[in-house]
């Protein structure tokens, strides 16, 4: 009996690989393998993505090219190193939907947070709070104090913090609105991640730029979670300016570049204060040396230094698979991925078992965040020993990411399986 259900259960997500438009795109991807032989089920993409196979000769060509070219590179390369990230603009463009004069990939995702605040959290002695997740990730939390504490902001009073209920562990938009409608005066910024990396929540971006709005607050996001994994549509939304990272869901490498965007009215505004360097200055008299600074407008403007040519040639060779797989498919299977993981818990949960992250697929990427109850972390070990590759975040929590470009319905089978047996 157990083994007929076992292995209905089986068929069924066999018969859903099969029918799974986008399901050879894993075989484009490294998937990591165990000392035993057999491939991990990888399912941390919300941490680490993994890698695409033809990043090594993206990034072999621009070794070559070195080595074949020295410093003619910049201009003579394959792909010439002066204006590369450009190549990058209109393919990242359209993963957090946006012109592709609002986004450039630079730096990394805290300083790319700290220059968009030392341009958009311009406090005053009357309007200087900032407004932030309480379970926002670490480095996020860390950036704004430091940003509140330069201006000379006590944290404790210059910072809200939104939180979820008593008992519950998601955060309420009604809950936002009324932190605005107590403190409309003195709130300055919004700087809220999205999708929340520890509960997996997806905000609704319209309204809560549209309260900020309302109120003459800036708001910003931090798509660390969210690019390549939800469909932020930042030009439409209106947010002021976002920030991300592409070691995630954008499975670029360790410690890549990050993205970055700056509403297009903002593009032009010579006013705007911001910390410069000569990578943000007009292209044609950069090499000038001696100009005052011209920004370039949009995005690229608040670029600082020439990039790391190696790493971008990786986010180029990612974001070549999703031009090809197609953004929407990817949303379309992550719903239907993450649905069948959630289905699949449900049925043996009981009061065993809490998803953290919202039930409604339009509040959530591809993340579940399980809490399993009376469990600690030799729960988490033993299911790593299986060969389940998720991730742990004190106290209580597992992550659980299937990513549509690379994880299979047999890979969710599998670890509901696993964690059936385990529990
Ligand atoms: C939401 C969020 N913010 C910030 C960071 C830190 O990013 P970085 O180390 O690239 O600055 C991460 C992940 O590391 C993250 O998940
Ligand atoms: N970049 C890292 C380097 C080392 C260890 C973890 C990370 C992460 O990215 C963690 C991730 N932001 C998280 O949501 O847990």
């Amino acid at each position: 009996m157990i083994k007929t259900a076992y292995q209905k259960g089986l068929n069924f997500a066999k018969e859903m690989d099969l029918q799974d438009p986008l399901a050879s795109f894993s075989d484009e991807f490294h998937i990591p393998t165990q000392k035993n032989g057999d491939k991990h089920i990888y399912l941390c993409g919300n941490s680490l993505g993994l890698q695409p196979k033809q990043t090594a000769s993206f990034i072999q060509q621009e070794l070559d090219d070195w080595a074949n070219l020295g410093v003619e590179g910049h201009t003579e390369a394959q792909h010439p190193w002066m204006p590369y990230h450009e190549f990058l603009s209109e393919s990242m463009a359209k993963i957090v939907g946006a012109k592709p004069s609002e986004v450039v990939v630079m730096n990394t995702l805290t300083t790319n947070l700290h220059l968009m605040m030392v341009s958009f959290y311009r406090p005053t002695s009357k309007k200087y709070k900032i407004v932030i997740e309480a379970d926002a990730f670490p480095s996020d939390k860390y950036a704004v104090e430091s940003q509140l504490k330069f201006h000379n902001i006590d944290p404790a009073d210059g910072l809200i913090l939104w939180k979820p209920r008593e008992g519950e562990h998601l955060c309420r938009l009604e809950d936002l609105k009324e932190i605005v409608a107590e403190n409309k005066e003195e709130i300055a910024l919004f700087m809220i991640g999205n999708t929340n990396y520890y509960s997996g929540q997806f905000y609704n971006m319209s309204e809560i730029t549209k309260l900020g709005h309302d109120n003459g607050i800036i708001v910003g996001f931090d798509l660390a979670h969210g690019a390549g994994n939800i469909q932020p549509n930042l030009h439409e939304v209106g947010a002021d300016f976002a920030v991300w990272c592409t070691y995630k869901y954008l499975n670029s490498g360790p410690g890549s570049l990050g993205g970055c965007f700056v509403h297009e009215r903002h593009a032009n505004n010579k006013e705007l204060k911001r910390f410069v360097g000569w990578w943000g200055h007009n292209k044609d008299t950069r090499f000038n040396m001696r100009k005052d600074f011209d920004p370039i407008p949009g995005a690229e403007g608040w670029q600082l230094s020439n990039p790391p040519i190696l790493s971008m040639a990786a986010i180029r060779a990612s974001l070549a698979i999703f031009e090809r797989a197609g953004f929407e498919n990817i949303r379309e299977k992550s719903e239907k991925i993450t649905g069948y993981l959630e289905f699949l818990l449900s049925d043996f949960a009981g009061d065993k078992i809490n998803i953290l992250t919202p039930k409604n697929p339009k509040e959530r990427g591809c993340q579940l965040s399980i809490q399993v109850k009376n469990a600690d972390k030799s729960l988490f070990d033993a299911i790593t020993k299986q060969g389940v590759i998720a991730d742990w975040r004190e106290p209580d929590v597992i992550r659980i990411a299937p990513a549509p470009l690379y994880n299979s319905y047999q890979d969710v089978f599998a670890f509901a399986e696993l964690l059936k047996k385990l529990i």
